[in-house]
């Protein structure tokens, strides 16, 4: 029988190795039995090809180990940075189109949001930032990629929710039809009479959040009392109670544990199969898990005692029992854990963020000030929604915040299953398999969008021509000699299509309420030696964004009935 050369033995570790990329490129094999058959097994198998030239068994394994992996690693190298890969006419980075690793390095300081922007301004509106990933910064994306026909979430989500195995929250299930089946009792959830219905528990927070700050005599941490106020009323939301930050503090805890875990998580956004492994490392999330089965105890106990109010669990549930195909409660509890981390850490950012702008803006403070006396002289109720949507300054201080700091910095990925016969997204070919997204504070800050001072607070962009002009006459700065843009299809702070953020309009509602009541009652300074830049500094994108202190001092306003 022909006995192999040793030639012949490294050529067929060689083969091999390129087979194996070969696979991992078509298939993407992410269960870690794939891993082990592909990265151990054949190398392990093909080992006897190089014993007659190794001298002893364990330098036969180095060498096989060795060739195999050298050669796999050199062909994904080049074949990433080759012509012949699809997205190869896309610029972007060595480093980004070799390996994901790459972004998940740079995202651990929490400043990708910059990044991505500084990318962008390099290279222009496509950018390849992954070996199969790009990012766009045009609007003309944001309807293909995103809408009723755009594609589905992005592979992001395996990795960020790699713990969640068996049941994910709505905002990570990938595929459409099943995202469709568990979005519907959320959308009955946020439509405008179930919104009429949730004012009393949204007034009774407000009002104890605004009261409790009118007790405050020293300097406070106004985004740590954001979240508060945020946490406890989303959870009354979800769960029918249960938190009560605004009046014991944060005794367990809880923010931190929600967001120690953010940095990790987004790290593996970037590198998805990593999540399989880490998930299963022992003792990884046990706070979130702590804090998991916290909600399921809650879930449980609000469905035992029923409905008290027509809460955001009223309609998950599907307590009236008009779903055909209702969710599980296992969906429910997930969805709930989902509905108290999306929902308070986003609104309170935001919060937070606005109150800083108006603090760093005295004419923006004064004249929303202006506009909640008018519509709420001493004596009326800030707390009637009636005038909210009419009071345009107010408005456009909440949307010029989400303009400047989005609460998702850099926009929800959406991404094609291998396969497809790809897709056309405004001016861009996306190839099967490709991920992107549309990089939300790119877009926002684009002159082409927002002009003029596309990275300034100017509340007033947001107002009608008639308004606009009364305001910047009399601020005199010339800006009406600049041309002026305003592309709202360009504004996405809670994203774009049927995998939007269904809480946008309870998240209105609580803003407007709650600035309303805080601006009626309290007036509001940073605290002495406090450098207004620290807050921007200390915003981190991990998806969500992490924020800093906000020191500031609050007295009660004097007015005259
Ligand atoms: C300023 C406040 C908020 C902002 C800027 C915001 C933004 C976002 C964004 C960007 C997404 C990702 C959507 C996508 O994947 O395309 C999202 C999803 C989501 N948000 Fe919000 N959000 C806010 C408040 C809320 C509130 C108050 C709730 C109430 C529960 C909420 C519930 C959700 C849910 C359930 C999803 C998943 C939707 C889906 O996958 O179908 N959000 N949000």
């Amino acid at each position: 029988m022909h006995s192999i050369s040793s030639q012949e033995g490294f050529l067929a570790v060689m083969a091999a190795a390129l087979g194996c990329h070969l696979i991992f490129n078509r298939y993407e094999p992410a269960h870690p039995l794939s891993h082990l058959v592909l990265l151990v097994v054949i190398p392990g198998f093909l080992t006897p090809l190089l014993v007659s030239s190794c001298s002893t068994m364990i330098r036969a394994i180095l060498a096989t180990f060795l060739l195999y992996f050298s050669t796999l690693l050199m062909s994904i190298l080049l074949y990433r940075l080759s012509p012949f890969h699809p997205l190869a006419k896309y610029p972007g980075p060595i480093l980004c189109r070799v390996s994901k690793f790459w972004m998940a390095w740079v995202s651990s300081d929490g400043k990708q949001h910059q990044y991505y922007c500084k990318l962008h301004k390099q290279y222009g509106d496509a950018v390849r930032i992954g070996p199969n990933e790009i990012s766009l910064r045009t609007v003309e994306a944001v309807q293909p990629l995103m809408g009723a026909t755009g594609l589905p979430k992005g592979p992001h989500w395996d990795g960020r929710m790699a713990e969640q195995a068996s049941i994910r929250a709505l905002i990570g299930v990938r595929d459409p039809v099943e995202h469709m089946r568990r979005r519907k009792p959320w959308n009955r959830a946020f439509n405008s009479t179930a919104l009429k219905g949730y004012e009393g528990i949204l007034s009774k927070r407000a009002q104890q959040f605004v009261s409790a700050l009118e007790q405050q005599t020293r300097p406070i941490n106004l985004a740590q009392w954001m979240n508060h106020f945020t946490f406890d009323f989303m959870s009354d939301m979800a769960f029918g109670g249960g938190s009560e930050m605004l009046r014991d503090g944060d005794i367990d805890n809880t923010w931190h544990l929600l967001e120690s875990g953010l940095p990790t998580a987004l790290v593996l956004t970037h590198v998805p199969w990593l999540g399989t492994y880490y998930a299963k490392l022992p003792g990884v999330g046990q706070s979130l898990k702590k804090f998991r089965s916290y909600c399921q105890e809650r879930a449980s106990l609000r469905r035992s005692q029923g409905s008290q109010a027509k809460d955001l669990f009223h309609y998950l549930i599907d307590e009236s029992g008009v779903e055909r195909c209702p969710p599980t409660f296992a969906e429910v509890a997930s969805d709930g854990v989902l509905a108290i981390v999306a929902g308070s850490d986003t609104t309170s950012t935001t919060l937070s963020s606005l109150f800083w702008f108006l603090l760093s803006n005295p004419s923006a403070y004064h004249r929303l000030q202006a506009e909640v006396d008018k519509y709420f002289p001493p004596g009326e109720n800030a707390l009637d929604t009636t005038h909210h949507q009419q009071m345009s300054y107010l408005n456009a201080v909440i949307n010029e915040t989400l303009r400047l700091f989005p609460p998702v910095l850099s926009g929800s990925q959406r991404g094609g299953a291998k396969g497809n016969n790809g897709k056309v997204v405004g001016p861009y070919f996306l190839p099967a398999g490709t991920s992107a997204f549309v990089h939300s504070y790119s877009l926002h800050r684009d002159p082409r969008n927002f002009s003029p001072m596309p990275d300034n607070f100017w509340p007033e962009r947001w107002l009608s021509p008639e308004e606009r002009s009364t305001l910047v006459s009399s601020d005199s700065k010339g800006l009406d000699k600049v041309p002026f843009i305003h592309n709202t299809a360009a504004f996405l702070p809670f994203s774009f299509g049927p995998a939007n953020c269904v809480g946008k309009n309870l998240a209105y509602q609580e803003m407007r309420t709650v600035v309303c009541l805080m601006m009626q009652r309290l007036e509001f300074c940073f605290v002495d030696g406090f450098e207004p830049e620290t807050w921007e500094r200390d915003l981190k994108d991990y998806f969500v964004t992490m924020k800093g202190e906000l020191p500031v001092v609050l007295s009660p306003r004097v007015l005259k009935g």
